[in-house]
């Protein structure tokens, strides 16, 4: 079980200090969400943030790229030193390419998939792909309702998962919290974003101690 803070709800004027400050709470990903103003309604940053955290932390960096037409930046973040590059099956007419291509460049590959898109959209590139993401708000911003609803979807990804013998972790991200988490495991997640929950909280600590309360 692994838990991915999203920086999204960091203070970004204190960003290293934000990243530093979950590291130490012992979490396993760092949660980097990439917004381009047109696949989503919002813009965040880039792959110079990505580049800027690298040298400062050991956690797995898990980029969430919400950008049109995600393939024209791949290199950009391999080299920018991700870990994880995660895109989006509406973002791209050429899915299973890019799958390739993020491989290729040394990343481990991510698709993800938004509340309205069936897990049918993704059936044909599982064998290339080492995380699953289920949405479970839309995408674009932070501190939404979580949407139970989506759960099916991570079920059915799991079956999948056991049938054909793969072997890709299964991540939830979206309005994931103590009362929340334990549903997605429950449906066969193994990978959990949080953001609002972690970093608009007195005590960060305290939070990823509930979160792995809601685990147990
Ligand atoms: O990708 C996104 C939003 O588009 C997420 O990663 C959010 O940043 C999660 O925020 P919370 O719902 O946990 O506040
Ligand atoms: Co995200």
């Amino acid at each position: 079980m692994k838990l991915s803070p999203s920086i999204l709800s960091a203070d970004f004027a204190n960003l290293a200090r934000d990243v530093k400050m979950v590291e130490e709470c012992g979490v396993e990903y760092l949660h980097i969400d990439i917004m381009d103003g047109q696949f989503v309604p919002n813009i965040t940053m880039g792959d110079n943030v990505v580049k800027a955290l690298r040298p400062i932390t050991k956690l797995t960096l898990d980029v969430h790229l919400m950008v049109v037409n995600p393939e024209r930046f791949i290199e950009d973040y391999a080299n920018a030193g991700a870990d994880i590059l995660t895109i989006h099956q509406e973002a791209t007419p050429h899915l299973h390419g890019a799958l390739q291509k993020i491989r290729n460049a040394g990343m481990k590959a991510g698709v993800v998939i938004n509340p309205a898109t069936p897990v049918s959209s993704i059936q044909h590139v599982l064998h290339l792909t080492d995380q699953v993401l289920i949405m479970t708000v839309n995408p674009g911003f932070g501190g939404q309702t979580f949407l139970s609803e989506c759960l099916e979807k991570v079920t059915e990804v799991a079956k999948i998962r056991e049938e054909k013998g793969y072997s890709f972790d299964i991540e939830v991200d979206g309005g994931v919290d103590d009362k929340t988490i334990s549903a997605c495991k429950k449906a066969g997640a193994n990978v959990f974003v949080a953001g609002s929950y972690i970093y608009n909280a007195k005590s960060p600590q305290e939070r990823i101690n509930a979160l792995r309360e809601g685990l147990r």
